[in-house]
């Protein structure tokens, strides 16, 4: 369990914008004076793409970097709801390497769980990063309720990645998914969470107080990490 939460508060979005995305322009090239590369997860859905506007800003050497989704709808590529479609918008026009982690025409959830695991593993771990939003429903990167829960919690220290059918169905993405295991993300370098709004503070508050046995996944993230974790909030 972290035992080092710090809060950042922030008056508007552009400002934890420009916050976070210093945050993670550093964690990147750290990893590349550090190793010769970096490997960041990042969070879909729309609290981080001022972060991402910003991000792609920076002066990095982006032909060393792998994007990859820490989560994923399954969707077509160019659909709306396709997280690595935004990530691709901003960060392969700077050259960095932005890899899709469900197959395009896949309808089995699990088997497109599968697919991402496999391609996972050929990517350098540990993560130097996983940036991670919060649903208002306290789901972290796509580890919902449903009959994959536990799997996503539990599963064996390799798998880094499963397909999960949500239950119930978030209303803004009612879809199934591809995620990150809780196992690969709380065996990132650098975790850090970025969220909007009131009601998304309570749930993590209230997930902090509730410790391992919180049902809220974000709860057992915070749980499962011996890292100290940033958590950037803006109001909605
Ligand atoms: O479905 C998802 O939701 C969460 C939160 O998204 P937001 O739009 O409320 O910021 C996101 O972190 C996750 O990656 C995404 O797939």
């Amino acid at each position: 369990m972290t035992d080092e939460v710090e809060w950042w508060e922030y008056d508007d979005v552009a400002e934890m914008a420009a916050a976070v995305a210093g945050d993670i322009a550093f964690i990147i090239e750290s990893a590349i004076d550090a190793r010769g590369a970096a490997v960041v997860a990042l969070a879909g859905g729309t609290t981080p793409i001022p972060i991402y506007e910003k991000l792609s800003s920076a002066k990095l050497d982006w032909k060393r970097v792998t994007v990859v989704p820490g989560d994923e709808r399954i969707v077509p590529l160019g659909d709306p709801l396709s997280n690595v479609t935004a990530l691709a918008r901003y960060f392969l026009p700077k050259g960095a390497r932005v890899i899709p982690i469900v197959p395009n025409a896949i309808a089995d959830y699990k088997a497109a769980g599968r697919s991402a695991d496999a391609l996972m593993q050929d990517l350098h771990w540990p993560l130097d990063l996983c940036l991670l939003g919060v649903g208002n429903d306290g789901h972290a990167a796509s580890i919902f309720p449903g009959p994959d829960f536990d799997e996503a919690v539990n599963g064996p220290k390799e798998r880094r990645a499963l397909g999960v059918l949500p239950d119930p169905m978030p209303i803004e993405a009612p879809v199934p998914r591809v995620t990150l295991s809780l196992a690969a993300i709380t065996a990132a370098r650098a975790l850090l969470i970025a969220v909007r709004g009131q009601e998304k503070r309570d749930i993590i508050e209230t997930a902090i107080r509730q410790g391992p046995s919180s049902p809220y996944p974000v709860g057992l993230v915070l749980a499962g990490t011996d890292l100290p974790v940033d958590i950037h909030w803006a109001p909605a």
